[in-house]
């Protein structure tokens, strides 16, 4: 399985492209400003970081990019879907076809063993991995009977990964998937997401605090604001054993 795939080329046509993206929460008398005009293309394949400040408008960008949320004004495209003005059932239909979600807290259903809980999605998926491999891609195959409850915080994100990647989604959006642990369980995590992007080509998208973790992306988007106020190429990617913090 140690498929080392070609880097993404960002000279192609980006999966990604929003331009002039803005998002504005009214709140009584007071506007919320989320995201200010951002301008967006992210490319098959590749593994990018989102950091910032927290308000700095992360997890609305990743949720309209995700069609989890809709923009104020602005374009943003998945390929040949329109992300902005979809009717709620071809969202739904983008993100089941689509995308794996990764958040901070897990999640799993505590009365489904881990298999149960990574079969669970696989039937509802189009194209879907085996649960095992999904499993064993994230180095959980010993613990397939565990119930959520006899796993450790990063075991369990690692089935939330496996969750994730059963259906061999073509985007893995990840909200702070470490924000509840330790430095070197929030490693292994890495690792898993890391892995899934190799060797299932998924784009990558990271939501981070962590400035550690920028190390690991193809590239950084520094958000700032609403604003998207630095962007950084990594000519090499750190391994997650690589990071520290
Ligand atoms: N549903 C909402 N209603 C009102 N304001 C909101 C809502 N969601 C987000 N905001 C505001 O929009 C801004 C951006 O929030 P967002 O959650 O995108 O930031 P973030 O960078 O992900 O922050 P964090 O790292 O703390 O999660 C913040 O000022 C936040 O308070």
């Amino acid at each position: 399985m140690d498929v080392h795939p070609p880097k993404p080329d960002s000279s192609g046509s980006p999966v990604f492209h929003a331009r002039g993206l803005s998002k504005t929460y009214r709140m009584g008398e007071i506007d919320v400003h989320a995201l200010r005009d951002v301008d967006l293309d992210i490319f098959e394949g590749e593994f990018v970081v989102l950091l910032g400040p927290s308000g700095s408008g992360k997890s609305t960008l990743l949720n309209i990019l995700g069609g989890l949320d809709s923009p104020t004004s602005g374009e943003a495209r998945w390929r040949d879907h329109n992300l902005v003005g979809a009717t709620d059932a071809e969202l739904t239909r983008y993100r089941r076809e689509h995308v794996g979600f990764v958040f901070q807290f897990y999640n799993l259903i505590p009365s489904l063993t881990v298999l149960e809980n990574v079969a669970l999605v696989n039937e509802i998926a189009e194209k879907p991995l085996d649960p095992l491999e999904a499993i064993t891609l994230v180095g959980l195959e010993e613990r397939i009977d565990h119930f959520p409850s006899q796993l450790s915080g990063g075991e369990q994100q690692r089935v939330a990964v496996a969750r994730a990647i059963v259906k061999s989604p073509d985007v893995l959006m990840c909200d702070e998937p470490t924000g509840a642990l330790d430095c070197e369980t929030g490693k292994v995590v890495l690792a898993a997401i890391a892995r899934a992007n190799e060797r299932l080509r998924t784009t990558t998208i990271i939501i981070t605090h962590n400035a550690a973790i920028a190390g690991m992306a193809d590239r950084v988007l520094r958000l700032g604001g609403g604003r998207i106020v630095g962007e950084e190429r990594n000519t090499h990617r750190l391994s997650a054993e690589e990071v520290r913090w």
